[in-house]
């Protein structure tokens, strides 16, 4: 569904990464580790197209990016579900109004049923009337991630979901995001936090990749 074949990014004429081939297959789940700086939110871009690979070639949902036009692109991309590092909020608007922005931007009606379901799931009834700088960081990743599920995308990528958080309320999140990988999701987390890895792979069967001197690779069998 989202395929990597020798992809290239530079920034600056400077290559950030390079030779990337990944083939993301519907249903699986997949850890992205690396040091600080390696290229883990660069490479999600290119994953949902926010970015366009430098050299190579990056299919969508079996179509080639480069064939396509801006709205086939933004189309491909309400597939894919994203949890941002800085989770992006419009701190003017409630939680409610914010999970629910991805759908009112598209033009289709909200169901404040199938709306309110969302928020109970992952914790935020009470809270949907609040406003974002009122909420804590493990309510407000909690948000995040209820806005990127909220279009039912096949995919979900999250970029340090857990960064902020206590390892209590990384548990939570994490169950959550397994949660939807059993519901057949594709899920990929950038994380620098190995026991929230090993404490997955007990659940699910994750691949570990790590970006390594400008490449992808998957990682051993003992993280
Ligand atoms: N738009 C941009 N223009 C130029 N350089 C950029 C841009 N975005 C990122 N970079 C650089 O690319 C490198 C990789 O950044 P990126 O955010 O992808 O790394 P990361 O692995 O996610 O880091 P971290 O773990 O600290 O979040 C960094 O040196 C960053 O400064």
């Amino acid at each position: 569904m989202i395929e990597l074949q020798n992809v290239a990014m530079s920034y600056g004429g400077s290559e950030l990464l390079s030779e990337m081939t990944l083939k993301l297959v519907p249903g699986s789940f997949h850890f992205l580790t690396g040091p600080s700086g390696a290229g883990k939110t660069t490479f999600l871009k290119l994953c949902y197209a926010e970015l366009l690979p430098s050299a190579g070639q990056l299919s969508l949902f079996g179509s080639d990016v480069r064939g396509l036009g801006r709205d086939e692109i933004a189309g491909l991309r309400q597939r894919i579900g994203v949890v941002h590092q800085d989770c992006q909020f419009l701190d003017h608007l409630s939680v409610a109004e914010n999970v629910a922005l991805p759908l009112n931007a598209t033009g289709r009606n909200v169901n404040e049923g199938e709306l309110r379901e969302l928020l109970s799931w992952v914790g935020l009834r009470a809270q949907a009337e609040a406003l974002p700088p009122q909420l804590s960081g493990g309510e407000r990743q909690r948000a995040a991630l209820a806005r990127a599920v909220m279009m039912s995308p096949d995919v979900i990528l999250a970029d340090e979901p857990t960064g902020n958080l206590d390892w209590e309320m990384s548990l939570r999140l994490l169950s959550l995001l397994i949660e939807l990988n059993k519901m057949g999701k594709t899920v990929v987390i950038a994380t620098h936090d190995l026991n929230l890895i090993r404490t997955a792979k007990k659940e699910v069967a994750a691949r570990v990749l790590r970006i390594a001197n400008r490449h992808l690779q998957l990682a051993g069998a003992d993280l």
